[in-house]
């Protein structure tokens, strides 16, 4: 059974029509990334298999379960980090973490092992004990990713994981989310406009444009299909003019 079960999904805001019937699903283990442009409908697929927002058409199951009708349990065995998150700012980034363990699970020494590996995932050193509110965008965003990964997830939502962030910052939070996919068979949906974040992290990815779906392969599948360099190169074949709008990179 595949982790998450995508069967035309359709998403309108008013007369916006956000998603126009999108099918894909996610083998277990896998990084999946769904890539494309801004307003392409990225974020309206991850909060829908966040359960945030109900579909206007076609279904969702993350691990058997319907997003809408079993929301509860889906929430369960997810971990979802919206684009633009904040952490409490008048916590450290350790009593953030300790906090967050806490209110996951009652028992004590689960909470206690997810504080350990939260600490532990963001890497932020002696500067955990320090306020959130002095921490740079990076770091900030450092400890947003440890909280939603130390819970281990069955699957893990992450929308623009690395989005706006310097290149140190990105290269850490890449590598920390593609040693901990591999080491603890957490299966990752994420989002990206950056090709070659997801060209270097994905197992598979989508490509999205316009509310449809262009593309769906390896990245080495796609590049081969099209006698393309990289990803950017795909996306721009495969889209041509459908893309609404430029591709952005890094933190576009
Ligand atoms: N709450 C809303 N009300 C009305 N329209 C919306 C709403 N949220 C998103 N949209 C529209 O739906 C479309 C898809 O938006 P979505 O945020 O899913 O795209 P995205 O691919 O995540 O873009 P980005 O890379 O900019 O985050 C866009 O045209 C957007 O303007």
């Amino acid at each position: 059974m595949p982790m998450a079960e995508v069967l035309n999904l359709e998403k309108d805001y008013g007369k916006v029509k956000a998603l126009k019937g999108i099918s894909f699903s996610i083998n277990e283990g896998e990084i999946f990334g769904l890539i494309g442009p801004n307003g392409a409908g990225k974020s309206t697929t991850l909060k829908i298999l966040s359960t945030l927002l109900k579909p206007t058409g076609g279904s969702a199951k993350i691990d058997g379960h319907d997003v809408v009708r079993e929301a509860d349990r889906v929430r369960e065995i997810i971990s979802y980090l919206p684009e633009e998150a904040g952490a409490y700012k008048n916590l450290t980034g350790y009593e953030y973490l300790q906090f967050m363990a806490r209110l996951y699970s009652k028992d004590d020494e689960r909470a206690r092992e997810m504080l350990e590996l939260g600490v532990e995932l963001s890497g932020l050193g002696e500067r955990l004990h320090d306020k959130v509110s002095t921490y740079s965008k990076g770091m900030t965003r450092k400890l947003l990713i440890a909280r939603a990964l130390m819970v281990k997830p069955k699957l893990a939502i992450l929308d623009e994981p690395a989005s706006g962030l310097d290149i140190v910052n990105a290269y850490e939070i890449r590598q920390t989310i593609r040693r901990f996919a591999r080491s603890e068979g957490v299966t990752f949906l994420l989002s990206s406009h950056n090709m070659l974040e997801v060209e270097f992290l994905c197992d598979r990815v989508a490509m999205i444009a316009g509310g449809r779906i262009v593309e769906l392969g390896t990245p080495g599948e796609l590049k081969d299909k099209y006698g393309a360099e990289n990803l950017e190169e795909v996306f721009m074949r495969a889209v041509g003019a459908e893309a609404n709008e430029p591709v952005g990179g890094e933190g576009a």
